[in-house]
């Protein structure tokens, strides 16, 4: 198995700019980090939500992913999808095996059994620098350097990179500075930055590197309220503009469901349901999470309120 160190290819945007925090997902921004609309612009063709399994039209397919650490199963008979242009949020309660399902979504570790799937792909047969152009991941804790906030973010670019930097490598890495509202700290070292900020450079880099695939684990939880509505905004509009399929780990169910087009809702380290909004119900929520609940509608959305 290969343990987490390999290819530690982090996603990282966070925008303040141009996002509709307050309206979530149900407003998408006509804002775009620019690399995106150079090389992938699907922006008229993008489906926005969409319901059950998705199993014809996954970019990724994880099918009957088994792993264990050690001999300590965690994840058993795991299997999803996630579309272009779609959101999928995997939630469940602490240690059910989130973060480690999204690390076999890019082999960051191997599955003991089960195939995953990109672009009908084996992702096995695929070389690291092949999975790194396609599927951009950042970490739930990340690692910091004497590096600067611009280098770093370069390093996105690098599945790209010729023998040298372009000139649109370094107009894609300053409009995500500039999405990312990072543009006044880019000489600044990541080892000085606080942890939100470190977080958003993460998921610039990630962005920057122009996945088809983006994998985040937990990228709103270093962020204060206001990043979290921003950068979860950018995102957003990534997804919706540039057909990108997004997987991403969550503890704020209110956030997810603002933002997210499906969950999956994992129990023993089993998926127990995989809906879109209107199946994450009060019974699901207290079957998962072991606390009783109320749905209720604010402004058209759910909203879950513990009792
Ligand atoms: N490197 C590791 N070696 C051994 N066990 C691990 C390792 N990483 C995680 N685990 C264990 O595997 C289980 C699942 O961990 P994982 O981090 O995937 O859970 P999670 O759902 O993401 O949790 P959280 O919500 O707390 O971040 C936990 O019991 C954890 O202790």
């Amino acid at each position: 198995m290969r343990e987490e160190s390999e290819h530690k290819e982090h996603v990282g945007h966070e925008g303040h700019e141009g996002h509709d925090a307050h309206e979530g997902r149900h407003v998408h921004p006509h804002s775009h980090v620019e690399g995106y609309v150079h090389t992938h612009d699907h922006s008229h063709d993008c489906p926005h939500s969409h319901h059950g399994d998705v199993p014809g039209r996954a970019i990724l397919q994880v099918a009957g992913v088994s792993f264990e650490y050690r001999s300590d199963p965690v994840l058993a008979n795991v299997s999803v999808g996630v579309a272009r242009g779609e959101i999928l949020a995997i939630l469940g309660p602490n240690g059910v095996g989130k973060s480690t399902l999204l690390k076999c979504m890019n082999l960051i570790l191997t599955p003991k059994t089960g195939t995953v799937l990109l672009e009908e792909k084996d992702l096995m047969k695929m070389s690291g620098t092949e999975i790194a152009k396609n599927v951009g991941y950042v970490a739930q804790r990340n690692e910091s350097a004497k590096m600067s906030v611009f280098d770093t973010v370069l390093l996105g670019r690098k599945p790209h990179l010729g023998l040298r930097v372009s000139e649109r490598d370094y107009v894609i890495v300053e409009e995500a500075l500039s999405r990312f509202g990072l543009l006044e700290m880019q000489l600044r070292s990541i080892d000085e930055l606080s942890g939100g900020e470190l977080q958003r450079v993460c998921i610039c880099r990630a962005i920057v590197q122009e996945p088809s695939v983006l994998l985040l684990d937990e990228p709103t939880s270093a962020l204060d309220l206001c990043r979290q509505m921003a950068i979860l905004g950018v995102i957003r509009d990534v997804v919706d503009h540039h057909n990108v399929a997004t997987v991403m780990t969550m503890h704020d169910l209110n956030l997810a469901l603002r933002f997210a087009d499906r969950f999956l809702f994992m129990k023993g380290g089993m998926v127990y349901a995989a809906c879109d909004r209107s199946g994450v119900t009060a019974d699901v929520i207290e079957a998962v999470y072991g606390i009783a609940v109320d749905i209720v509608m604010h402004k058209g959305l759910p909203m879950v309120v513990p009792r």
